[in-house]
């Protein structure tokens, strides 16, 4: 880690469709404020490349694809993402358990440079009553449980969850698993297309270990401010 690894558990998500609007973000920010992460929308536009740059300016970057696929196709993936030197990578859970330890076994030969790799539950977005729709049995909560006892025994890092899981998994889980929380709304902020949501501050009482914060940051009038009332308000 460098020196300049930031102690918050901020994550911002950088969701930009124009590189100039993107620059103008992270030029106010520092990389012991926050990590950055890069998602699907950027990577599609920006390849790569984006993940580069952000590295030299000496951010950790969160490579957010949430590969889901055949075994052999998730572990080549996220393979390749270790040769980008992302501080973390994800895929998602319901790809199953083999999906989820290919993707490991694909890690190893990285050794201590190996992304943490985590696996997205439920998605934060989603309502207990979509689940149904898709076939999956019982509430939000119960499918998050179980997608997350199976990534853990698969030897993954840790989950993304929404904050409304975080007090059952940190009990059903090692001090150590990550439970990476999007989905947060600091007190009087648009909800957007999220639905379990909760404030930084309750997010990490429950047990996150870490936030993905977009839009109250990225889209705020002023971001920096944004961000810096978040951190302070954890204590940063
Ligand atoms: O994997 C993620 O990061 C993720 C999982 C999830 O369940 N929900 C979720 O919102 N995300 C990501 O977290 C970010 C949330 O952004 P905002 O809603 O703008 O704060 C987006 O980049 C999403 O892609």
């Amino acid at each position: 880690m460098s020196s300049k690894t930031p102690l918050s558990p901020v994550i911002i998500a950088l969701d930009f469709a124009r590189r100039a609007e993107l620059d103008a973000l992270v030029d106010q920010l520092d990389p012991s404020q926050c990590r950055l992460k890069v998602g699907k929308e950027l990577f599609t536009l920006f390849g790569p490349e984006i993940v580069r740059s952000l590295q030299q300016r000496g951010f950790e970057v969160f490579l957010d694809l949430k590969f889901h696929d055949i075994p052999n196709t998730t572990a080549a993936a996220v393979a390749a993402a270790a040769e980008l030197g992302v501080w973390m990578v994800n895929v998602h859970a319901s790809g199953g358990a083999k999906m989820m330890s290919a993707a490991k076994t694909a890690l190893l030969p990285y050794g201590k440079d190996a992304p943490l790799l985590i696996a997205v539950t439920v998605l934060t977005s989603m309502h207990s009553d979509e689940l149904a729709a898709i076939g999956v049995a019982g509430d939000a909560p119960a499918q998050v449980s179980r997608l997350a006892a199976l990534t853990a025994e698969c030897g993954l890092d840790g989950v993304v969850c929404s904050a409304q899981e975080t007090p059952i998994l940190r009990a059903q889980s090692s001090d150590q698993f990550l439970l990476v929380t999007p989905g947060i709304r600091p007190a009087g902020s648009e909800l957007g297309d999220q639905t379990r949501v909760a404030t930084p501050a309750d997010a990490m009482a429950m047990g996150s270990s870490h936030l993905v914060i977009g839009r109250p940051v990225t889209r705020s009038a002023n971001p920096l401010a944004a961000l810096k009332a978040i951190n302070q308000s954890l204590g940063y």
